[in-house]
C-alpha cells in the first residue's frame, strides 16, 4: 500500500503539488492523469525520493519515506521506467536488463573485476534471471541486440523488462506508450497487466494516452495545477465535470 497524505512540493514560486492526497492499493495499476504541468512527474519523483515534499508524508507498506535515500527506496523494491528511454547506446538489451538487477546484485565492483568463482557464478545466476524475464515477456529474441538498433517500441518493452529486473513491489512508469503506435500500445498495456496479475507488482502509470489509460487502470487520480481535482475508477471519472473542465482547459 502507498500512502500520500498532504504531500506538497514546491518550486521557487511553482507549487507543484498542492497538498495532495491518495493511496494507491497493493497489486493495483493507478493511473495519475491531468493537463501538462499537472505535477504528474512531480508526483512519480517524489515516490522514488529525488524530490523531497516540503510539507506531507509519502509511506510505502508503512515506512516514511522522509529521510530515505534514492537507492534505498529502490532496495524497498520501487523501480522506474523513464519518459525517454534510459538505454545506452552501444549495450545489448541483455547488458540493459542485467543493470535493472544492481539492487539485487551482492559481489561489489571488486569481486566483480576479480572475476571470483563466487562472482562468476552470481553473474551466470542473474544473467540467467534476465533471459528467464525476457523469454516471458516475449523478448529474448532480442537479447543480444544492440539497444541503438532496436525500434523505438521494443526499446520500450525493454526499459519496462529492465524495470522488472529488479523484480519490484512498486513500478512507477511515466508515459510507458508515449510515442508508441496502436499495436504497440497495446503490447505494453498487456505487459503491465500482466507485471499486476502475475507478479503481484503494484504499478503509479502516468499517461497521456485515455484510451490506454481507461482500458487498464484500476484507480485513477485526476491532477490539475498540483491539486487532486478527481479521483476513482476509470468510469467514475471520465464524465467527471471537473476532470472535462481541466482538460478542456476551462477555468473551474
Ligand atoms: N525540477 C524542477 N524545477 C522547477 N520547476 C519544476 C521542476 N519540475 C517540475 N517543475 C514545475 O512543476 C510543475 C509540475 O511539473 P510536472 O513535470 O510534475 O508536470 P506534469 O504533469 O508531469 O507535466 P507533463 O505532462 O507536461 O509532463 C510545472 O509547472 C513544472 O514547470
Amino acid at each position: 500500500m502507498i500512502t500520500i497524505d498532504e504531500v506538497t512540493v514546491r518550486f521557487g514560486q511553482v507549487t507543484a503539488l498542492d497538498a495532495v492526497s491518495l493511496t494507491v492499493a497493493p497489486h493495483t495499476v493507478h493511473a495519475v492523469i491531468g493537463p501538462n504541468g499537472a505535477g504528474k512527474s512531480t508526483l512519480l519523483n517524489v515516490l522514488s525520493g529525488l524530490y523531497r515534499p516540503a510539507h506531507g508524508t509519502v509511506r510505502i507498506d508503512g515506512t516514511d519515506l522522509a529521510g530515505v535515500k534514492p537507492y534505498e527506496i529502490a532496495r524497498l523494491g520501487v523501480a522506474r521506467s523513464f519518459q525517454n528511454v534510459a538505454l545506452s547506446g552501444g549495450q545489448t538489451a541483455m547488458d540493459s536488463m542485467l543493470l535493472g538487477r544492481h539492487r539485487l546484485m551482492r559481489a561489489g565492483p571488486w569481486r566483480t573485476a576479480f572475476g571470483t568463482p563466487g562472482a562468476r557464478r552470481e553473474e551466470r545466476a542473474h544473467r540467467a534471471a534476465v533471459a528467464e524475464i525476457a523469454t516471458r515477456f516475449g523478448l529474448d529474441h532480442l537479447l543480444e541486440r544492440p539497444v541503438a538498433q532496436l525500434a523505438y517500441g521494443d526499446r520500450k518493452r525493454i526499459d519496462l523488462a529492465r524495470a522488472m529486473c529488479a523484480e519490484p513491489k512498486v513500478l512507477l512508469l511515466d508515459e510507458p506508450v508515449a510515442g508508441l503506435n496502436a499495436g504497440e500500445t497495446a503490447a505494453v498495456s498487456a505487459l503491465i497487466r500482466r507485471m499486476r496479475d502475475e507478479h503481484d507488482v503494484t504499478v503509479v502509470l502516468v499517461e497521456h494516452d485515455m484510451p490506454m489509460v481507461m482500458g487498464l487502470a484500476d484507480e485513477v487520480t485526476v491532477l490539475d495545477f498540483g491539486r487532486r481535482i478527481a479521483g476513482g475508477t476509470p468510469a467514475e471519472i471520465q464524465d467527471h465535470p471537473d476532470v472535462i473542465r481541466a482538460y478542456l482547459g476551462v477555468a473551474s
